[in-house]
């Protein structure tokens, strides 16, 4: 297939391009940069479409086809990297599904995604993640890595077999869903993922600490009526796994960040040279406590939303790299997991339709990112985390390059419609929000894997 992108922003963090100008994709690869492209002479292939993203939508197109996608007022970005995303595959698919989740992905503009383990049985042996990564051949349009439990089962008592999941292609260890409780046990899963070469991916939750909570604890949690969860839950064991991580030279990822006090301690930890990175989500970067007007399940994620101040500390953090990416910790679950109270319904949302308007709305467009820093902090940066350029190149947008590219259209208005989601979930709190900044279109590995049909809302 070649696919000539034209006229558009092309937003390349590690060369730090920012300019408007073609893009030419053969076979898989990036095969020109340049102004007033044209397809090659000698390759007889029939261009069959001339489509826009400015105005009407792409259409699919096969693989001996030549498409031009005039990409005027986009920007084209390096493919979105997602390095904490719930599938649910195997033993929850009623939830979702690696061909569901994937498409989900793909719509959100990520051509690469990080499945969690916490799936039944637990990904915590070789030939659990070769099931998911078969499946994921056949099925996913995009790139998915599957992460390994810390311990068998995320029991918490025994170390998985690290080494034979990192050897099958694991890019990270988690427990996520729960932390490892057991300090001691928690230092030797560090050691073995410094032997292994792998990142260990950190949920931070005390659950004692935690308790029965199911919001922040804080003023609203008593206006509403419901228990609270302390930021003590988080920072204690977010304090500890940093300490951890200093003694055993392990490369530590705090996940879904949510408070002052750990990217404060993450700030520190940087400073003094300790292998720590840090994600936060979307939604924590949105939302506060103040914004939960009713007990209402579609607010219930963990950790919860946090204080107007904790969440200005988080976007200080992204905007200053403290905080190192975005990742959506999408928590898809069935509509009968999330209704009636909060305090019977499940912790999570979806995450991966909604990722990059809300950036975009939410960061770009007051200025806090530049269009440029939104790359890095949904593209490259998260690779680097996770050390993906070992498989699928580093996210630079070159010549010789796989062409893994996401096209934007960021000042298009449209409003969150929840019906037209490509997951299998339906449990967003953003619901009917009007945002600006869509994705037109995802390529990966030089295929067209998403062009947006969707109708509009708006
Ligand atoms: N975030 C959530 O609220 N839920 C996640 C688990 C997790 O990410 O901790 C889930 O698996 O549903
Ligand atoms: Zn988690
Ligand atoms: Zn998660």
């Amino acid at each position: 297939m070649q696919i000539l992108i034209r006229g558009g922003r092309l937003l390349d963090p590690l060369s730090g391009t920012d300019k408007v100008t073609d893009v030419l994709i053969e076979d898989g690869c990036v095969t020109q940069i340049g102004d007033g492209l044209t397809f090659p002479a000698p390759k007889k292939k029939k261009i069959v479409k001339e489509a826009s993203v400015s105005g009407e939508t792409v259409d699919e197109a096969s693989t001996d086809m030549a498409v031009t996608i005039d990409a005027s007022g986009c920007w084209v970005m390096p493919g979105f990297v997602d390095l904490h995303v719930h599938l649910r595959d195997p033993g929850q698919t009623y939830k979702e599904d690696i061909g569901t989740g994937s498409q989900a992905a793909a719509c959100g503009g990520f051509t690469t995604i990080c499945a969690m383990p916490n799936t039944k049985p637990v990904i915590d042996n070789p030939d659990k993640l070769n099931y998911v990564r078969f499946k994921s051949a056949a099925l996913s349009p995009i790139h998915v890595m599957q992460i390994g439990s810390i311990t068998k089962g995320e029991k918490g008592e025994e170390l998985s077999d690290i080494a034979g999941l990192a050897d099958a292609g694991a890019p990270a260890i988690s427990e996520d869903g729960r932390s490892v409780e057991n300090a001691a046990l928690m230092k030797q899963a560090m050691r073995e993922a410094v032997k292994a070469g792998i990142p260990v991916f950190d949920h931070c939750e005390d659950k004692k600490l935690a308790g029965k909570g199911v919001v922040n604890e804080d003023e609203n949690a008593v206006r509403l009526g419901l228990p609270g969860i302390p930021d003590s839950a988080e920072d204690v064991i977010a304090a500890r796994d940093i300490l951890l991580a200093r003694e055993t030279g392990a490369h530590l990822h705090l996940c879904h960040v949510s408070t002052r006090e750990s990217v404060e301690m993450i700030r520190f930890a940087k400073s003094k040279g300790v292998h720590v990175t840090a994600e936060v989500t979307p939604h924590h970067f949105t939302l506060c406590s103040d914004d939960i007007l009713a007990d209402d399940p579609m607010f219930k994620m963990n950790p919860p939303v946090r204080t107007a101040a904790d969440r200005e500390a988080l976007i200080e953090g992204l905007r200053d790299g403290t905080i190192d990416c975005i990742a959506t910790d999408h928590a898809p679950h069935a509509v009968s997991e999330k209704f009636g109270s909060m305090l019977t319904s499940a912790f999570g949302i979806v995450g991966l339709e909604t990722a990059l308007p809300l950036a975009v709305t939410r960061l770009v467009e007051p200025g806090i990112l530049s269009p440029l820093d939104l790359a890095r902090v949904m593209s490259t940066a998260p690779a680097q985390v996770a050390d993906l350029t070992r498989q699928y190149g580093d996210g630079k947008i070159e010549v010789g390059n796989p062409a893994d590219i996401t096209i934007v259209r960021p000042d298009e208005e449209w409003t969150i419609d929840k019906k037209q989601f490509l997951s299998k979930g339906r449990n967003t709190p953003f619901e009917g929000w009007k945002v600006r900044g869509r994705v037109k279109v995802t390529i990966c590995d030089g295929e067209i894997v998403y062009t947006d049909k969707r109708r509009q809302t708006s």
